[in-house]
């Protein structure tokens, strides 16, 4: 579905040949700064320099309106508050208008947002924001990722979720994935790569140093090289999940 053959932004990031296929759920992993915000957004349409080559379903990324690329790729940046004053619901329905599907009720009880829906945006915490925020990027693509279509590109859809959450909402991308569509994730969580990513990509100082199969990729050298951490420490953590 997306396939990038050279993308190149001054002093953040210098990468080549990548390529993000449907079915497939990739993790961004790297430390802070690494460029995995700034991959994210240029594959999602924003920010593309004119000298970038990536083509999304075989058309170069230039060539397509904003407003069509968001009926079929759901984008989710970090966004920690909302500037509206506006309830969820109002919020949400702002999206729900023209893309309404089935699956929308399901992604508002899995993401136990009906609880909800008259609050409003302000008054919600860093969590039940984060959640409400995924549903309105699935929701405005929701056509597309019914019909397994979609690419989901979310920046740190962990952020601020408690730990079941961040287990409700990789057991929903995983459906997403499963129907066919283009899921790609950055998480400061490398212990979700297994079971849930079938690829995994590590960026250190706006390069890849790792890609591949997440048990190929999420080791403790590689770890360690991504992050700065001494393995013994990686180790004990590691060791704390199992
Ligand atoms: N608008 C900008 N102008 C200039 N430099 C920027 C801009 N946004 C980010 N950067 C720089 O680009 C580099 C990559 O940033 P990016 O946000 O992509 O990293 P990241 O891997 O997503 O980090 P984090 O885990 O902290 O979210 C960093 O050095 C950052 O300071």
């Amino acid at each position: 579905m997306i396939d990038l053959s050279q993308l190149s932004v001054p002093n953040r990031l210098q990468v080549t040949d990548l390529q993000f296929a449907a079915r497939e759920l990739t993790l961004l992993l790297g430390e802070n700064g690494a460029g995995k915000s700034t991959l994210l957004s240029a594959l999602a349409g924003i920010h593309v320099s004119d000298d970038s080559i990536i083509h999304i379903f075989d058309k170069p990324i230039q060539d397509w309106p904003l407003a069509s690329l968001a009926t079929f790729r759901a984008w989710l940046g970090q966004q920690t508050h909302s500037h509206f004053s506006i309830t969820v619901e109002e919020m949400l329905s702002f999206f729900a208008q023209s893309h309404h599907t089935p699956d929308w009720f399901d992604w508002l009880d899995c993401l136990e947002i009906t609880a909800f829906m008259n609050r409003q945006l302000d008054s919600l915490s860093g969590g039940e924001f984060q959640r409400v925020q995924l549903a309105r990027v699935l929701l405005q693509a929701g056509s597309a990722i019914d019909e397994g279509q979609a690419i989901v590109l979310l920046d740190e859809p962990l952020a601020a979720l408690d730990l079941r959450f961040q287990y409700v909402v990789m057991d929903l991308l995983k459906r997403l994935r499963d129907k066919g569509n283009c899921v790609v994730i950055s998480s400061h969580h490398p212990e979700f790569a297994t079971g849930y990513a079938d690829n995994v990509l590590m960026l250190k100082k706006g390069q890849v140093i790792a890609q591949g199969r997440s048990e190929n990729v999420v080791c403790a050298d590689k770890l360690s090289q991504c992050y700065g951490v001494e393995p013994e420490t990686l180790a004990r953590y590691f060791a704390g999940n199992n």
